[in-house]
Parts: structure tokens; C-alpha cells; sequence
């Protein structure tokens, strides 16, 4: 909960406090852009923050812009816009998010959908890895004990533990069989089977490295997409006047509960675009900072020089919550775009959801897709109630890698009062 603790010192110290003896944070969102700054401007990530996730030689793992850029443009392409609006994706959504980003990068389905509470081991690993990133921060050394520990002894130990490292095992004799196999030159390779083809240079080609790219994937792709439709579900269904409007636009291009717009067709829904903006805006997404190191470069920040190599970091949820940007900020309001939009104002440079800059998020795209997609679905084909569900269960109180509430996970309950068949 150590989020709070900076909004109270930042309430009494200002906009720039210390918050490590090798970390300065700010709580401005004018200044987010220095900070997380485009590949013009040299950033490094603090090796010491990455560390905890064991996904050495990954994009999202590499300390300087230059292994950042190399592995980076060997996993960016597959999450064009282009590539993205390829995919098909069905149905409900609990544990869809991890079955797409299974088989997008892996090409296999995860299963979550078929089990009737969709929580199976898959989703299990990812959530046991966040809530325990804070203890790995300080202790790294405990993932390589995890890694040579047997799966048995970690079953007894914790099944949180056991589901990560089975499923991370499971990816890497994956990949491994990728790097073996001829590739296809079928159109709907999985990204992995692209990213061990011969394109992939000698130097990158590590099974390990590889596995970790493609971990990274589906870490970054489960619980940040899934928790943003869990939110938006939430408010959807608590809020019966967006409920309706949003039904109407989507007539427009739905003309029957199953008609299956694309990703591009729904996002030129202009209420839906909202609605999708401020689910992001208030789920928050990413609830860590992630500090930038600028190595040469003294930044200032109004009359305060930070040395270069100093850690310095924005919170998203500070930048996403600013009441001067987004006003009655906790409240679910999709036509604050709408009217911003008609004044011309650019609320989505506020956006800091994905991050910005050259590390911005590279699952972007595809989240967008699931969004669009699943909500458009969700809204058009069934009426539902919230079951005892409150703002409380849903409420970002604790900082785990992703925002969670006070007890267990974010759960919203609802029961299926009607499928729409017209
Ligand atoms: C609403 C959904 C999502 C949110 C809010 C989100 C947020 C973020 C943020 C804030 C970062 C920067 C992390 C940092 O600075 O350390 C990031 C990076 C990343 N995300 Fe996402 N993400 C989402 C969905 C996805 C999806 C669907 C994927 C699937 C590929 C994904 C994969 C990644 C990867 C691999 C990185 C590291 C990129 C790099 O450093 O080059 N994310 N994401």
C-alpha cells in the first residue's frame, strides 16, 4: 500500500519527493512526458525493478534503449494495428483475455473459457506472480530457487507458485518446439512460431530469452486487459442510462444480437470509444511505477535539477485520477471525452495507461481489440444484474503490479436475466 503513503507525502512535501534513497517521485502529470520520453531522449529501466520477474533478455526486461530497441522491433510488428485486427475473438470474458493471448502468441487455447469458473491454473500463475512481486523485488534470488525446485515440492509449498512456474514451463517447451519445427508459411502463425523462425537473428535466438518475450506476452496481456472488462462491466451494468445508450449506437451496426462488426467498424462508434477510454482511465491498468533512468541528462523539474542517473518515476493512477485534468475523477463518466472532444481539448495526452514513450505498451493494440470487441458483444447480446457486487469489491486499494481491492481479487458477480435474441 506503499501507493498511498506517497499521495500523503506528496500532500506534504509537493509535487517532487524523495521516495528511496535512489528514487525521486512526482505527482505531475504535466511533466509524465520527461519522464517516459520518446527513443529521442536516452531511458533506462532500473535493472533492479525488472529483476523480480525473471524475464532476462525480454524487451520489457532490458535495462539500456539499445537491447530494448533490438528485442523490441522483433515483437512490435505483431501488434501493429494491422496485425492485430486479424484475430478473431468470441465470447464472454473472465478468462478470455489469457486464451487470446495464448493463442496469439503461442497458438494454443488455454482452455479458461471451457472451465465453468474460468479461473483455472493459467490465470492463477499470473496473479500469483503479482501478489508476490513485492516480497520477489527485494528477494529476485527467489525466482531461481522456484525455477530448481520440483514441481511437487512446489504444489505443497503454494499452488500459486506451482501454477506459475508449470505454466512458464509448459511455454518454454513450447517455444522449444518452435525453434525445432520448420516454420510454416501459414497466414496465422502464432507470434512465437514467427519470433523463432530463421528471421530471428542467431544472437537472440536463446530458448530461454525467447520464452521469456513470449511470457512477457502473456504476463503483460492477462490481468491488465481482463481487470479493465471486469471494471467495465461494473459500471455498465450499475449504470442502466449508459447501458441504453450504448445499446442504441451499437444497433447501428449490429442489427442482430450475433452480427460481428470488426474491431475497425466499432471503434467509429463515437459513445463506445468513450466508454472504452474511461474504463481504462478508471481501471488504471499498470498500478506500479516504473521508474526511467536518464543516464547523460539532468532533468529539471521547475527549480529542482535532478542529477542524471537518478531513478524518477510518475504514478499512473495520480496522472489518471489529476482532478485539474479529469474532473469528479472517481467518477465513471464516458461523456467527459465527448466533451472535451467538442472543445477541442486533448484529454488522451493524459492517457497514461499503456505508459508513453519507447516503452509504451506493445500489447496496446491488442487490448484495444479485446475491448472493443468483447464489451460491444456483452452489451448488445445480454441484460444482467449486478449480484452482490459493490464499488468496494472492485475498489483499487491495493497495489499488486495491478490495482486490487482490499481482500482477494477484483470480482464483480452478475446474474444473466435475459439473452437477447432481436
Ligand atoms: C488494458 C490492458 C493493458 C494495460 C493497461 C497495459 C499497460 C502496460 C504498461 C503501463 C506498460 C509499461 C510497463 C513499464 O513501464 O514497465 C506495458 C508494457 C508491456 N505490455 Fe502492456 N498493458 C495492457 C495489455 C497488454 C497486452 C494485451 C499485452 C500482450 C502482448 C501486453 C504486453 C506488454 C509487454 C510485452 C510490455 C513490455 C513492452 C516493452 O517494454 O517493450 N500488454 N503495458
Amino acid at each position: 500500500m506503499f501507493i498511498w503513503e506517497m499521495e500523503r507525502l506528496h500532500e506534504i512535501y509537493g509535487l517532487i519527493i524523495r521516495i528511496t534513497p535512489f528514487e525521486v517521485h512526482i505527482k505531475d502529470s504535466s511533466y509524465y512526458d520527461e519522464i517516459y520520453a520518446s527513443s529521442k531522449r536516452r531511458r533506462e529501466k532500473a535493472a533492479e525493478l525488472v529483476a523480480r520477474f525473471d524475464l532476462e533478455g525480454s524487451g520489457f526486461s532490458s535495462v539500456s534503449p539499445e537491447d530494448h530497441r533490438k528485442r523490441r522491433s522483433q515483437v512490435e510488428k505483431h501488434f501493429s494495428k494491422q496485425a492485430v485486427s486479424n484475430i478473431d475473438l468470441d465470447a464472454g470474458f473472465a478468462g478470455l483475455t489469457s486464451d487470446v493471448i495464448h493463442k496469439y502468441a503461442y497458438g494454443f487455447n488455454s482452455g479458461n473459457l471451457d472451465h465453468d469458473d474460468f479461473n483455472t491454473s493459467v490465470r492463477d500463475g499470473i496473479i500469483g506472480l503479482f501478489k508476490f512481486s513485492h516480497v520477489l523485488f527485494f528477494f529476485p534470488v527467489l525466482q531461481t530457487i522456484m525455477n530448481v525446485l520440483p514441481l511437487w515440492l512446489l504444489q505443497k509449498l503454494d499452488p500459486f507458485v506451482h501454477a506459475l512456474v508449470s505454466q512458464k514451463l509448459d511455454l518454454l517447451r513450447r517455444t522449444e518446439e518452435f525453434l525445432q519445427s520448420k516454420s510454416t508459411s501459414s497466414k496465422t502463425r502464432p507470434v512465437m512460431e514467427i519470433m523463432c523462425g530463421p528471421s530471428m537473428p542467431e544472437d537472440m535466438r536463446s530458448t530461454v530469452r525467447l520464452n521469456n518475450e513470449g511470457f512477457a506476452m502473456v504476463i503483460g496481456g492477462t490481468e491488465t486487459t481482463a481487470r479493465s472488462m471486469v471494471i467495465a462491466a461494473f459500471h455498465i451494468l450499475k449504470n442502466e442510462s449508459i447501458k441504453a445508450k450504448l445499446r442504441e449506437e451499437l444497433w447501428t451496426v449490429m442489427l442482430t444480437p450475433e452480427s460481428r462488426p470488426t474491431w475497425r467498424k466499432l471503434e467509429q462508434l463515437p459513445y463506445l470509444s468513450a466508454v472504452v477510454w474511461e474504463t481504462l482511465r478508471v481501471s488504471t491498468g499498470i498500478a506500479s511505477r516504473s521508474a526511467r533512468v536518464a543516464p547523460k541528462e539532468a532533468l529539471v523539474y521547475k527549480n529542482h535539477t535532478i542529477p542524471a542517473g537518478t531513478r524518477v518515476s510518475e504514478t499512473n493512477y495520480f496522472v489518471l485520477t489529476d482532478p485539474e485534468i479529469f474532473p469528479d475523477p472517481h467518477t465513471f463518466d464516458p461523456d467527459r471525452w465527448l466533451r472535451a472532444a467538442a472543445k477541442g481539448e486533448h484529454l488522451d495526452r493524459y492517457m497514461v495507461n499503456f505508459s508513453k514513450g519507447s516503452r509504451i505498451c506493445v500489447g496496446m493494440n491488442l487490448a484495444y481489440a479485446e475491448l472493443f470487441l468483447v464489451l460491444a458483444a456483452f452489451v448488445r447480446r445480454f441484460d444482467m444484474e449486478l449480484f452482490e457486487t459493490s464499488e468496494k469489491d472492485i475498489a483499487f486499494a491495493r497495489d499488486f503490479g495491478t490495482p486490487y481491492p482490499d481482500e482477494g481479487n477484483a470480482r464483480v458477480r452478475a446474474m444473466v436475466t435475459k439473452v437477447i435474441d432481436v
